[in-house]
């Protein structure tokens, strides 16, 4: 099993964000998490990879109580917004090479097998030209790129990303999206927060939408499109439009014209 959360709840601090979610995730999926801003999302992942706290329930990642040593280096993480600070003067091979770090452990010395493996993350986001470029130099799309291939250097079980679609051109998205559609293939498990599912709804095929700190769909992809494909966020303070309850119909991320009339 990839990720096993049963009641939990996480949040920063005491303040829990999201409240007693179930979610199990097997190894080998490829999951959107959905939602308008603020409900969650973010922080769900973050529970995932220890960057939040688990106020109470159960987290598990690959088999570990989240936070365990055997996750080290099989959990890739792309962070949201992000692009590789332009302070520190590093090239693409440097950048992607700090991906393999977590693979290699403290005091690991790169072998043949470790530079191949980032040469190879490289080119899997088609950057091989850039290589001892600057990543300054890139644009904010390349950058993007860049960081998923320092995700993909170290060769994860599980793959998380934050909006990787963020900022990023149409063509680098298609880049993107067949470098996923083949990390898929292979095994790893995926795990994508994302507006923008265009590119991606040919390799994700489960959706979880979370709204105002609870999963409120979970199930197939085409099941949820219309409540993300819109670029329509409600905001925080609407209170929710025919009371609350798990049914997807009750999902008001988006009134969105494509929502199917009555469609469940
Ligand atoms: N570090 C933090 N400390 C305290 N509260 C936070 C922190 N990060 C997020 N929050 C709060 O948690 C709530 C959910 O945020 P989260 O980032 O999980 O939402 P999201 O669904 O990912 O939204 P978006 O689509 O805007 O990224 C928000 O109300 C936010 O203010």
């Amino acid at each position: 099993m990839a990720i096993r959360l049963r009641g939990a709840s996480i949040g920063y601090g005491d303040v829990p964000i999201l409240r007693d979610a179930d979610l199990t995730v097997q190894r080998g999926e490829a999951v959107a998490v959905l939602g308008s801003n603020g409900s969650g999302k973010t922080t769900l992942v973050r529970g995932v990879l220890g960057l939040a706290s688990v106020l109470s329930g159960v987290v598990e990642v690959l088999g570990h109580p989240v936070g365990h040593r055997g996750e080290r280096g099989r959990v890739g993480y792309v962070p949201q917004r992000h692009t590789v600070s332009g302070a520190v003067p590093a090239t693409v091979r440097e950048v992607v090479g700090v991906g393999r770090l977590a693979r290699l452990g403290l005091f690991g010395r790169p072998r043949a097998a470790d530079r191949a493996a980032v040469i190879d993350a490289v080119a899997a986001v088609g950057l091989t030209d850039r290589l001892k470029d600057p990543v300054a130099a890139l644009s904010g799309g390349q950058q993007r790129r860049v960081l998923v291939a320092r995700a993909l250097a170290a060769e994860p079980d599980l793959l998380i990303m934050d909006e990787p679609m963020a900022g990023v051109d149409t063509a680098s998205q298609e880049t993107l999206a067949r470098v996923l559609a083949a990390v898929s293939a292979g095994g790893t498990t995926l795990v994508v927060v994302t507006h923008e599912i265009g590119a991606l709804s040919g390799v994700l095929t489960r959706a979880v939408v979370a709204d105002h700190g609870s999963i409120a769909y979970d199930g197939p992809l085409a099941g949820a499109l219309p409540f993300s494909t819109d670029g329509h966020h409600h905001r925080d303070d609407q209170p929710m439009p025919g009371g609350p309850g798990p049914g997807l119909d009750q999902v008001h991320l988006a009134r969105s014209p494509h929502r199917a009339a009555g469609g469940r």
